[in-house]
């Protein structure tokens, strides 16, 4: 290759890593898989060390990936967190061994493997035996603060308990979300018409950077423990250190192997192959340490990794197939997936026959045809995706997928609107699986949990035509139940009662129930706690309605609107004719005094003596009102710790007073 052309390579490689690292750290986002970008970033370290006049110092090669973010306080870290170098292939793992041999000059040496948790690194500062900061690794010098968040995962002990704690140490550890939690939120998404997260270690990222700690406890992070430093630890191997941590309480995985060689290396690699999968949470690979850590020492760091230590990552699980077709199926919210329809291949375990596709434009992204041989992958997720396609067994004459424009259901012409991927079904009242999927939603568990009524006899019910709506469950009969297959006296009896005992559930669940898009539980609860009255709810504008904790735009727009159209009107009247509960029970706070005049507050941050929702309460029922984001119209911003450096600017740029907990004790005493 010519100088000119390796230089314009070596720019071109830099600008596509850095845009791929700028979504993957930032925006908690993929576009390619790990393996093809490791790909690119392999390329351009070759080249640039065939031509390393050419290396800057800020190539992607030479840094940590990722940097830290405007939402949070940034902190140094005391010692730098690094990325590690990684490998496919046993010949590279062959290759780092001879280097670790090498370097240590004949002393001998052994191994510490552990499995590679796909999560996000955090840096957990201990004093006095207190967790004192949650750090994440930034650009690995600098990170952000998020200790709020941090300490809402259960299994990070807020205190280290044992014997022989040091005055001041440090863990490090991998957050990640359990493949059951992953799973579970995005049924939830599903159920609400939110889109899908794509996987679970992007999701545990923009879960670990949100603003609000109380949403983060309901996410249900979960950490794995795998450092500890500090200059008092005593310590002479890695492995000790990881004894040391389960004895403090912390979370370690236990499928750590001590390695005596490379080749005990290599058969703690292929057991792991396939069992990972059995793990609760995502796992990409096996790290692999030089246990002694005066050996570690001796061996040192590059600009980007430690030479101690590797990680090898096993191959994505891939094969191609025929793309027989592609189908499509209407969600409760009226949202069409398109799904591929395959030649029935085995991978990884299992027959695949169907792969999700997500939506229209990731097909477009593909250019996919049918008679397509495309690459199925199996990531963490149960369903395999469509990742690419082989275009050397493209046939001649193919065409590219046209989306479908009308519901296969229904047949209603298909509505995308501004902004988002899918595109639905408008036709709300008549679709049939909207139907069905509205009274699913409405009986569940954490709605109006009527038990007994499954998926079929749902279906049954709306074919025979007993219900088209929730409402008409409250107009059952007996005699109607009799006529559904398997229904006698006694069951039809029950579901009767199930259904009756229904209409004491309290309002934030019917409020849930009635299935507003984009409305979960923890929304529902919100408006329902803070308008107590489904009238109010429906009255409120969409001012009114942002105004409320924690509802942004989207949100209030869609329940806006949801109140406008006549038809849900006439369904909630005849809810209530049912009986339903449409008022909290919780009494309006009393009014305590008038000394906040009227003024308005945003409250943001973490504090010492109270919880947010209790501030929340206290300004309300001391006579002052709560905004929902930083305007010039806004008196005051509550600040505790940890609150966001870009909402602090945009407070100071506004003119907006900036308020401590103390100074707001003293507004309350009327100072
Ligand atoms: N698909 C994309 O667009 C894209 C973009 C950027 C990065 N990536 C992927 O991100 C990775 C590069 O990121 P990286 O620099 O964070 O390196 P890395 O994830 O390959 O390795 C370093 C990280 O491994 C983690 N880790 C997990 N288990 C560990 C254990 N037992 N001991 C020590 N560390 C453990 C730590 O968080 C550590 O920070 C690559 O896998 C790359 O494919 C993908
Ligand atoms: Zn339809």
């Amino acid at each position: 290759m010519k100088p000119e052309q390796a230089k314009a390579e070596i720019e071109q490689l830099t600008e596509q890593i850095n845009h791929h690292n700028d979504l993957y750290y930032q925006q908690s986002r993929t576009e390619i898989s790990d393996q093809a970008f490791d790909k690119l970033l392999e390329k351009l370290i070759a080249l640039e060390e065939q031509f390393p006049q050419f290396r800057d110092v800020n190539s992607p090669s030479q840094r940590v990936g990722g940097t830290v973010t405007k939402e949070f306080a940034s902190v140094n870290h005391k010692y730098p967190m690094l990325s590690l170098g990684n490998t496919y292939s046993q010949e590279e793992l062959e290759e780092f061994d001879a280097r670790v041999a090498k370097a240590l000059d004949g002393d001998p040496y052994e191994y510490f493997c552990e499995l590679k948790f796909d999560g996000v690194s955090i840096s957990l500062t201990y004093e006095d035996g207190m967790l004192v900061r949650g750090v994440t690794r930034g650009d690995g010098v600098r990170g952000d603060d998020v200790t709020a968040n941090v300490r809402t995962i259960r299994n990070i002990p807020l205190k280290a308990k044992g014997k022989n704690v040091p005055p001041s140490f440090e863990v490090r550890g991998e957050v990640f979300m359990p493949k059951s939690v992953f799973t579970q939120l995005n049924k939830e998404r599903d159920d609400i018409g939110e889109e899908r997260y794509a996987n679970a270690r992007n999701t545990t990222s923009g879960t670990l950077k949100m603003q609000n700690s109380a949403e983060v406890a309901r996410r249900k992070l979960d950490c794995f423990a795998y450092y500890l430093l500090g200059d008092e630890t005593g310590l002479k191997t890695h492995e000790e250190s990881i004894h040391k941590l389960e004895s403090w309480r912390f979370n370690v995985s236990p499928t750590y192997k001590q390695c005596k060689t490379i080749a005990e290396v290599l058969e703690y690699i292929q057991h792991w192959e396939s069992k990972r999968q059995d793990l609760p949470l995502e796992t990409d690979g096996v790290v692999i340490k030089v246990n002694s850590l005066e050996q570690q020492r001796t061996l040192g760091f590059t600009a980007k990794s430690p030479r101690w230590a590797i990680a090898y990552k096993y191959k994505a699980q891939s094969i191609s197939t025929r793309l027989n077709g592609i189908t499509y199926q209407v969600g409760r919210t009226g949202a069409v997936t398109p799904v591929a329809e395959l030649e029935p291949v085995f991978l990884a375990g299992t027959t695949v026959k169907r792969a999700s596709l997500h939506n229209a434009n990731e097909i477009a992204r593909l250019d996919l045809r049918v008679g397509d041989y495309v690459f199925v992958e199996k990531g963490g997720e149960i369903i395999p995706k469509v990742t690419g396609v082989e275009l050397e067994k493209r046939p001649a004459h193919s065409t590219p997928v046209v989306y479908i424009d009308k519901c296969p259901e229904c047949n209603t012409p298909l509505v995308r609107e501004e902004g988002e991927a899918a595109f639905y079904c408008p036709n709300l009242n008549g679709c049939p699986p909207q139907i069905r999927g509205r009274i699913e939603h409405f009986i569940q568990r954490k709605a109006m949990d009527i038990d007994s009524l499954g998926e079929k006899t749902i279906e049954q019910m709306h074919t025979l035509g007993l219900v088209k709506s929730p409402a008409d469950l409250y107009d059952l009969k007996k005699e109607d139940l009799l006529r559904l297959d398997g229904f006698k006296d006694k069951s039809a009896q029950n579901l009767l009662s199930g259904i009756d005992k229904s209409r004491e559930v309290p309002f934030e669940s019917v409020l849930f129930a009635i299935g507003i898009r984009y409305v979960g539980k923890t929304v529902a609860e919100k408006l329902a706690r803070y308008f107590k009255t489904i009238d109010k709810v429906a009255a409120a504008s969409v001012e009114e309605l942002l105004a409320a904790p924690e509802i942004g735009g989207k949100i209030a727009q869609t329940v806006h609107e949801f109140f406008r159209n006549p038809q849900n009107q006439r369904e909630i009247e005849r809810l209530k004719a049912a009986g339903l509960h449409f008022e909290s029970d919780a009494k309006e706070p009393e009014k305590e005094s008038d000394v906040l005049g009227n003024k308005s507050f945003v409250i943001s941050g973490v504090f010492q003596a109270y919880e947010r929702e209790q501030l929340h309460d206290i300004i309300l029922k001391n006579g002052g009102r709560i905004l929902s984001g930083i305007s010039g119209k806004l008196d005051y911003l509550l600040a505790g710790d940890n609150m966001g450096p870009s909402k602090r600017e945009k407070a100071e740029k506004l003119g907006v007073k900036i308020i401590s907990e103390q100074d707001f004790e003293n507004l309350m005493k009327g100072q």
